[in-house]
Formats: structure tokens, sequence, C-alpha cells
């Protein structure tokens, strides 16, 4: 049997109900970017306002309402502009944004039956990328920050963004800090409590340098990994406020998503097998949406140059395609005693969501 880390679900939420509000915060204000000439051919009006609805990686000058910079890493890379909803715009917005564009526009837009709410760094993006390939999928290519940053746009709001469906087919999008908002789970219940929910997990301690690449790709002059894990080096006290680890302890999370979602309803891909046998994962994935199994082994490739699996034809293209720069980069070496405390850290929580899920991800072998 495995070891029960931690007593009840009340306790879990209580002990880092303060922490998660610390992940929220520095997210909280509307992002907007002010237009000021497109080279896209877009024309709403110059020095309108215009919501930012970001990606998960570069690209662009984020600025908040106030115009103060934005905090913390993850400025998109496929981020787009979004005109306000009293606008019609003349021409699309970005056909990335649309996601797959029906050619004679017909359809309707509807909120999404599915998402991919995490976790960030899990290889949320390449779920997304491989499951639009599906004929019955459509899907939204930026992250809409919905639930955590743009609730107060409401309902409508994030409609709009959606693409065009037609009758039988799901409607998606991907924001991987959903996993961690706290008042994600009521949200979503109330939009819909049939919403289905797809997590993508893998190795904490991974995820964690994974993370912080990113941040440091973004920030050169950050502290190095050490000294930010660690509230005090000597005792080797792990300092759990900082989001790169609190991330990790998925256990805390999820039992947050279990006071509104069961357990049928959540799905959990394991993101090292998504990249050692991503049509095995995508084989669950279908299963879950309640789709044929149209994604197989015959779609993919693997790029020996990019050191991960890629589409051997991309949605709407006949060219191969491999995922972004941004995804799959060099980590820092990371002293190994650092990676070991780490291990031993989230070893107990690993445990808790292996019973809670009732899959063992072996992260701990
Ligand atoms: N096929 C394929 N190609 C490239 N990269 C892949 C793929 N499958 C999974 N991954 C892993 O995805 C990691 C990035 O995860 P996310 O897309 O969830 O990141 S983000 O939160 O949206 O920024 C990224 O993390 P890093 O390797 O640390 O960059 C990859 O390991």
């Amino acid at each position: 049997t495995m070891p029960s880390p931690l007593k009840s679900s009340s306790r879990l939420v209580g002990v880092f109900a303060a922490d998660l509000e610390d992940l929220r915060s520095p997210r909280r204000k509307r992002l907007v970017y002010k237009w000021t000439s497109g080279s896209d051919g877009m024309s709403y009006g110059a020095g309108r306002r215009y919501t930012r609805v970001s990606g998960d990686e570069d690209a662009g000058q984020v600025v908040e309402q106030d115009g103060a910079p934005e905090l913390d890493s993850a400025p998109p890379e496929d981020s787009l502009l979004l005109p306000p909803l009293d606008i019609v715009p003349s021409r699309k917005v970005s056909p990335r944004f649309a996601g797959k564009l029906s050619p004679l526009g017909e359809g309707t837009k509807k909120l999404p039956q599915a998402l991919i709410i995490g976790v960030k760094k899990g290889g949320t993006r390449a779920l997304l990328e491989f499951l639009r390939v599906h004929p019955d999928i459509r899907a939204v290519g930026a992250e809409p920050h919905f639930f955590d940053r743009n609730y107060d746009n409401g309902l409508e709001w994030y409609r709009e963004l959606m693409p065009k469906t037609l009758e039988g087919q799901i409607t998606m999008e991907k924001t991987p800090s959903y996993f961690v908002t706290r008042e994600a789970p009521a949200r979503i219940s109330a939009m819909s409590r049939d919403t289905k929910l797809i997590v993508v997990v893998r190795d904490p301690v991974t995820r964690a340098i994974s993370d912080y690449t990113q941040t440091l790709s973004k920030k050169p002059d950050i502290p190095s990994f050490e000294s930010l894990t660690f509230k005090n080096r000597t005792t080797g006290l792990i300092d759990t406020s900082w989001s790169a680890i609190q991330i990790g302890i998925y256990a805390k999370h999820l039992d947050n998503w279990l006071q509104y979602f069961p357990m049928e309803q959540i799905l959990f891909v394991s993101g090292e097998r998504l990249i050692s046998d991503p049509a095995g994962e995508l084989g669950r994935v279908q299963d879950f949406l309640g789709l044929k199994r149209i994604i197989t082994d015959k779609h993919f490739y693997f790029n020996q140059t990019k050191g991960f699996p890629c589409l051997k034809k991309a949605e709407g293209s006949s060219k191969p395609h491999c995922l972004g720069k941004t995804k799959g980069r060099t980590h820092p070496n990371i002293n190994p005693e650092v990676v070991q405390r780490l291990r031993d850290f989230y070893r107990p929580f690993n445990m808790k969501f292996y019973q809670m899920t009732g899959r063992f991800f072996g992260w701990d072998e």
C-alpha cells in the first residue's frame, strides 16, 4: 500500500491556501495592449486598448492595464490581439487564434467542452497541437487565461474567442495556470459541470527546473535555482512559496478540483509518455473525449535534431511540424544534492497523487 502523507483533503487545502493566493496575485490584472498600427491589415481605430490574450511564451511587449510591466515570466510566443467585443473586425484576428477555420465560415462559437488546465511546463502545448489534428476538435491557439486573469470579461467575451464549430465537434483551449488557480474549479463548474478536464503532469523536479529555465531565458540575472529552492540552505528547508516548487505539489492542487469535479471527469496525461509514446497518450485522450481514435502512431515521427516527437503533417498543412524553440530547452545543470533533496520533498506528495489518480507515474524510481 502507498503511504498517505496528507491526512485529509480539507487539510490539504487549508495548509496551502495562503500560498495559492501568492501564486495568483501577480497575474490578476487584465493584460492589455495599446494598439498603434497593425502589420496584418487590421484596422479598428488607433489608440484603442486591446485585451491581450497570451500564449505560452515570448513575443511582443505585454503591458498591464495600469502601465506597469508584467512581473513574472511567460510572455506569450503566440499571443494575439483581440478586438473589444463591440467591434466587428473586417478580417480575422489571427488564423492561429481562431483555430481551425471552416472554409465557408459556417458553424457557431461554443464555450469549450474540454480544457487542458495544466500543468505549466508539463507538455500542454504539445498535447494541444497534437489534438488539433483530429477533425472533431477545434481549439484556440493562444492561452485565453479566462478563468484566472480575464474572468471579469464575462462568458460572452470568452465564447467570442472560440473558433466556430459544427455539430459534434469539440471546442477546446489550454491555459496551464488554471490547475493552480484556487477559483478556477468553481468558475469552470459554473460554466458547465460537464466540462472535461485534462492535466498533463510531469516529474515535479524536472518541471521545476523547466519552469526556472524559462524564467532564466527571459531574465538572465535571476538568482540560482539552488538559492531559490531553499528557505534555509543549511537546514535544507524548501521554499514552498516559490511557484516553481509550489506548482509541483499536484496532490494539493488536485484536492481543490475534487471539491467541484468527480475524478472521472479529469484525465491525467503523463508528460513523459507524451514524449516517449505520443500516440499511446493521444489514444487515451481521444477515448476520454469520446472521439474516434483518429490520431495514431502514423501521425508522428521522432525528429533527431529536435529530440522530440513531431507531427508528420501539422493541422491544416501538409508539412512536418515540430514545436518551436521555446519547447525543449536545454536545462542548466543542478547540483545532484539539491535534486535529491527535492526528490525527497516531493515523494510523499507524488505517492498521494498516484493514490488519488490511480495511476503510477514513476517519478520516484
Ligand atoms: N513533442 C514535443 N516537442 C517539444 N516539447 C515537448 C514535446 N512534448 C513534450 N514537450 C515538453 O513540453 C514542455 C513545455 O511544456 P508546456 O508546453 O506545457 O509549457 S508552457 O507551460 O505552455 O510554457 C517542454 O519542456 P522543456 O523541455 O523544459 O522546454 C518539453 O519538454
